[in-house]
């Protein structure tokens, strides 16, 4: 099977071409490859479990000649008496007359249509001569657009099948096949648009999904490798001693997950290839300390370096961490909306000049008037939340720099294999030690007394405490507490004892890094804010976090919230406060209070809420699978991952028998051409 026309097909005239096209449908390859999305199963049950006014199939002999009615003028009704079991039924046909002829008394049809229980009647759809296993029971349902009908689609594909079938060619090696007991293509092109039953069906699904997650896979690892071949020659050749004085200098022991990270990051950094790495890790298992290091190892190195995160806040925070921890010899600056005028174009100046060392900001980072003398590497922080786009017009910024993306977000590994899959992958999978599980509170609304003295108590210990709102002004339409009245209402209730602070989005730069810096030097006592706090803040002396109206947040969410407390060694808490009207709400609370891990909690999500909303953007990067689903066949996802690597990596495809493989790559994919000659 091939990329030949359908225009050469005998029986497929330019009208029915047309169509076909409107349905993206040019190839034989392509049409092949239409899949129904459902199929209609006539299923043969007694009469007695038919249940009055569904569609049903029954399978009768008919015992007189039919009986015809014309009413109102050009309307018509044929009844035909079938016999089923040993009952009597009516099959009634509307304005069909035509089909009288059919009709033979003794012979067997099968009809379809709606019971009706009473009258022992069915309104026939369709009918067909013969018992149930003579009429191909299960038949398939393509999805339509434009003015083709399904019964069209049925037609052109029983055709082509069957005069194509032996030109279809198996992909795959025969030991693949065995291994995971797949049928051939050409067998599995046959079930799947023309099931015999259901055993066939599953087996050519199962078939398709791995082969489009292989496929699919192979490209990613092509790509990988390819970034790796085409940019040799990126070599930082690092001070290690340099490195180990920071390690030894940190206030605390990295944890094997962290050494072990960092050891990946810092040997991607010395070889001749361009990182392309994902460092993924729970909140506050320590990434940003991780990343500080290896971004010091590449200014010894001699090399420009970037940090772009995805808010203001982060900036300043991180910018703090690096002035505490690197030598005073590095040169540390940051650019982010907040900075402007004369000190901006300071910093544009010293970038271009090679005088700064590493620069830190948002989005600021990327603007047109932004260049640097010899960026090195980029360490980019919650990267899911920057577009494609933006990473690359930073990658593009510096030649061949390094590259290593962070995330906080728990993705769950079918995800992260498919919209990462071109990338390495570091995982810290450790906390800290000394850190205690958070506990984890679900509350109703009327228990507000009893918390607002828990978190006094708490106070008076010498801890922090967060209050989160989901928005900042109050919304007729939306009942959800507000920012700026809590923060009020909180003033009221602690009075003189503990300082409030309110922190949201519509505050200007100066203002929010005030408020921010008081909460971090303990001058406020409770932040009140919105979800502007969700990633990264570090205050670890906080140690209740307190949610508002919690049944509102994803579940990825409510972790990312959690997570700006337990960071330090004090036990922390975190306390929901809603009244969830739906089973969802419910079930989130439920498990919000059961799990702090954030990958458990990330598969939840992915089952509840599907992949687009843990990403939370439309550029995840997530490629639409015909058959593949990435909540349930994560199975077959990780096989086909790991044969793709096999295969790339060892070079399989100069194999003989990877060879109809090859020719098909090279044949349906751009992609793969150059890469694979
Ligand atoms: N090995 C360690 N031992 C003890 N404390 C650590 C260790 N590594 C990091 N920390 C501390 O734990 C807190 C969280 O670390 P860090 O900010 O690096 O985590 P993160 O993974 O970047 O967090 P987030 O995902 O929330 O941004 C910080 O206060 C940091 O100083």
């Amino acid at each position: 099977m091939n990329q030949e026309s359908l225009g050469n097909i005998k029986g497929i005239g330019p009208k029915m071409l047309e169509k076909l096209q409107e349905l993206g449908i040019f190839t034989l390859h392509d049409l092949m490859m239409y899949f129904p999305n459902r199929y209609d199963h006539y299923e043969q049950k007694p009469l007695y479990e038919l249940v009055h006014e569904d569609k049903v199939t029954i399978v009768g002999e008919v015992m007189h000649q039919p009986v015809i009615q014309f009413y109102n003028r050009k309307k018509s009704k044929l009844t035909v008496s079938i016999k089923v079991e040993n009952s009597v039924v009516k099959a009634v046909l509307f304005n069909r007359a035509f089909a009288k002829n059919h009709f033979e008394v003794g012979e067997v049809f099968t009809f379809s249509g709606k019971w009706d229980q009473h009258r022992l009647q069915i309104t026939v759809d369709q009918f067909k001569k013969g018992t149930m296993e003579e009429n191909s029971p299960i038949s398939p349902i393509y999805p339509l657009k434009g003015n083709i009908k399904n019964n069209q689609i049925i037609k052109v594909m029983t055709q082509v099948l069957s005069e194509q079938i032996d030109s279809i060619e198996e992909i795959l090696p025969v030991n693949y096949l065995k291994d995971y007991k797949l049928p051939i293509r050409k067998e599995a092109f046959q079930s799947i648009h023309f099931p015999p039953d259901f055993v066939h069906l599953k087996h050519a699904k199962r078939r398709f999904i791995y082969e489009e997650f292989l496929l699919f896979q192979l490209k990613m690892q092509l790509l990988r490798k390819k970034n790796k071949e085409v940019t040799k020659g990126n070599q930082h050749n690092y001070n290690v001693e340099k490195v180990n004085q920071l390690i030894n200098k940190m206030p605390f022991h990295l944890t094997n997950a962290q050494q072990r990270s960092l050891k990946e990051i810092l040997e991607d950094l010395h070889s001749p290839y361009r990182m392309n790495r994902l460092l993924q890790g729970d909140v506050g298992s320590g990434k940003t300390a991780i990343a500080i290091i290896s971004l010091y190892a590449a200014i010894t190195a001699g090399k420009q370096t970037a940090f772009m995160v995805p808010t203001e806040i982060l900036a300043e925070q991180h910018e703090k961490s690096l002035r505490q921890l690197l030598p005073e010899d590095v040169i540390i600056e940051r650019l982010t909306g907040s900075v402007k005028g004369k000190k901006r174009k300071e910093v544009a100046q010293n970038l271009e000049a090679g005088i700064i060392n590493v620069v830190i900001g948002t989005h600021a980072l990327i603007q047109e008037d932004v260049h640097f003398a010899n960026l090195g590497y980029i360490v980019i922080d919650e990267q899911h939340r920057f577009g494609v786009q933006q990473r690359n017009t930073l990658k593009e910024k510096g030649i061949l720099a390094d590259c290593l993306f962070m995330t906080a977000t728990p993705i769950p590994r079918t995800l992260s294999i498919t919209a990462f899959g071109d990338m390495d992958v570091s995982k810290i999978d450790e906390m800290p030690v000394g850190r205690k599980a958070i506990k984890t509170y679900w509350i109703k609304e009327n228990m507000m007394q009893r918390v607002l003295s828990f978190i006094d108590k708490e106070l008076a210990n010498g801890a922090q405490a967060y209050v989160v709102c989901p928005l900042i002004e109050e919304s007729d339409k939306l009942d959800i507490q507000n920012a700026v009245d809590l923060y009020f209402q909180l003033q009221e209730v602690y009075k003189d004892k503990w300082k409030v602070g309110l922190m949201h989005g519509r505050l200007n730069n100066d203002e929010k890094e005030r408020v921010m810096h008081s909460f971090t030097e303990n001058e406020t006592q409770i932040l009140v804010s919105t979800t502007v706090v969700e990633v990264g803040v570090n205050v670890p002396n906080a140690t209740v976090m307190m949610i508002q109206d919690a049944d509102r947040f994803g579940l990825s969410q409510l972790h990312q919230l959690r997570g700006r407390v337990g960071r330090g060694d004090k036990q922390s808490y975190c306390i929901l406060v809603a009244n969830p009207k739906g089973d969802t709400g419910r079930e989130r609370m439920r498990i919000m209070t059961e799990t702090t891990d954030g990958f458990v909690l990330a598969e939840k999500d992915l089952e509840l809420r599907g992949p687009g909303d843990i990403f939370g953007i439309k550029q995840s990067g997530l490629p639409d699978f015909k058959l593949g689903d990435l909540a349930h066949d994560y199975r077959a996802l990780e096989t086909a991952r790991n044969d793709a690597i096999d295969i790339i990596f060892h070079h399989r495809l100069r194999e003989e028998e990877f060879q109809p493989l090859l020719k098909y790559l090279k044949i349906n994919f751009d992609y793969s051409k150059e890469i694979l000659n």
